[in-house]
């Protein structure tokens, strides 16, 4: 039976510290920080904010947009940035408390953009940082090494914050919400003529949700702020970067569903928990001399291994010769391998698909025990399924 002791809230509760200032209803108060927005400079054409399912808030146009159309511009004087005022602490905290002091101080005008942003409750759900053992014990072992190097930059910044919170007068929970905040809206911003670039954060444009690189609207950034440009008529998304959807979920809490269409080029299934073992010692020296020790992955998109999983394969069957010709030439010397590296990770990779299909079935029926998870376990589920079918699809 799944643990119940810890009786988690539905989402989209609104109770965050910054969201409990907002008594205006679901369109004043986006029709509100539009209009506060524009006062500051930023342009909006022929788009508008709008609840989508499974994404929160995210942009939609309300005209034809042309391709190279400017959608928006955000200038630099609009932009939030860091007062700096804890010099130890990364860009990331220096923003979360600037951020903070600002949403708190009653005339700082933040609460207008505030009150548009998620609750602590959605973190809450769709971060694994902040779930439980019983739901993390569900994750995919390629999660372990990003959710790992993020919880040790979160407590580094508490601990570089914890006096300037205590002497403030703001709790360790209020940090947490807008570094939570700025690690899911923020942008970097180098402004012109070599001033030292920072973290910043940019009204409006935070509205836009992510989507796999080539499939979105164009950001660039200008002398004098950010722009946003159509490539072609279609919702607004712009991509954080090009990130596996395992990134995605640890950075993010969310993951980009499977559309056969538009395979996802930025995906991959990380495969290092089956490989590494089945590596020699000798060959794990060999691979790490050249930097080729771990990191493998299959790609779904285009259905093969990645090269360094290819070379580190070949490293097990091959000659020292052969191996060296592979690894500087990407093809093999003579004969043709494939069929041999193929034959060397069947078996791993079908014991990874077992792993999957039973984390799926495992994650699938406590979906039907625990309702207020249903969140969570949804992420769960349909990165499992992936990973699924991504294996099964290469053993086929
Ligand atoms: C910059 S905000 C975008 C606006 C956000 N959807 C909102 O409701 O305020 C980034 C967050 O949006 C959500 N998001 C962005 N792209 C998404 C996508 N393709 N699918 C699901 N959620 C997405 C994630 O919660 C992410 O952390």
């Amino acid at each position: 039976m799944p643990p119940r002791a810890v009786k988690r809230k539905k989402l989209s509760e609104p109770e965050s510290p910054a969201n409990d200032a907002a008594a205006t209803t679901y369109g004043d108060k986006h029709a509100a920080f539009t209009a506060w927005s524009k006062e500051r400079g930023v342009e909006i054409r022929n788009a508008k904010p709008a609840q989508l399912p499974g994404r929160g808030l995210g942009l939609v146009t309300t005209a034809k947009i042309k391709p190279g159309a400017r959608i928006l511009f955000v200038p630099e004087k609009a932009m939030f940035k860091p007062d700096k005022s804890v010099p130890n602490a990364s860009p990331q905290a220096q923003l979360a408390i600037s951020a903070m002091k600002a949403c708190k101080a009653t005339d700082s005008g933040m609460s207008t953009w505030a009150a548009t942003w998620p609750t602590d409750s959605d973190f809450e759900h769709s971060m694994p940082m902040r779930w439980p053992a019983y739901l993390r014990d569900l994750l995919p072992p390629a999660v372990e090494q990003p959710l790992r190097r993020q919880e040790e930059d979160y407590a580094k910044d508490v601990e570089a914050v914890r006096d300037l919170l205590a002497a403030g007068g703001y709790s360790e929970d209020d940090f947490r919400y807008y570094w939570s905040i700025v690690n899911s809206r923020s942008f970097h911003w180098k402004p012109p003529k070599g001033k030292a670039g920072s973290m910043v954060m940019c009204p409006f444009i935070d509205y836009i949700n992510h989507a796999p690189s080539g499939t979105t609207c164009d950001v660039f950034q200008r002398a004098n702020g950010y722009e946003v440009v159509a490539d072609r008529n279609y919702e607004i998304l712009a991509t954080y970067g090009a990130h596996s959807n395992d990134k995605l979920l640890v950075h993010y809490g969310f993951v980009c569903a499977s559309d056969p269409k538009t395979p996802n080029h930025d995906d991959d299934i990380r495969l290092d928990h089956i490989l590494l073992p089945a590596l020699t010692p000798a060959v794990r020296t060999q691979l790490q001399d050249v930097g080729f020790l771990g990191g493998y992955a299959l790609l779904p998109a285009t259905n093969e291994l990645c090269f360094k999983t290819q070379v580190t394969v070949r490293a097990m069957l091959l000659t020292c010769n052969e191996w060296e010709y592979y690894v500087a030439n990407g093809e093999d010397l003579g004969e043709d391998h494939s069929g041999a590296v193929k034959k060397f990770v069947e078996p791993l990779l079908r014991r990874y698909w077992d792993e999957a299909s039973a984390s799926f079935d495992c994650v699938a029926q406590r979906r039907k025990q625990m309702p207020a998870e249903a969140g969570e376990l949804a992420l769960l589920e349909t990165r499992w399924s992936q990973i699924a079918h991504a294996l099964q699809k290469l053993l086929t």
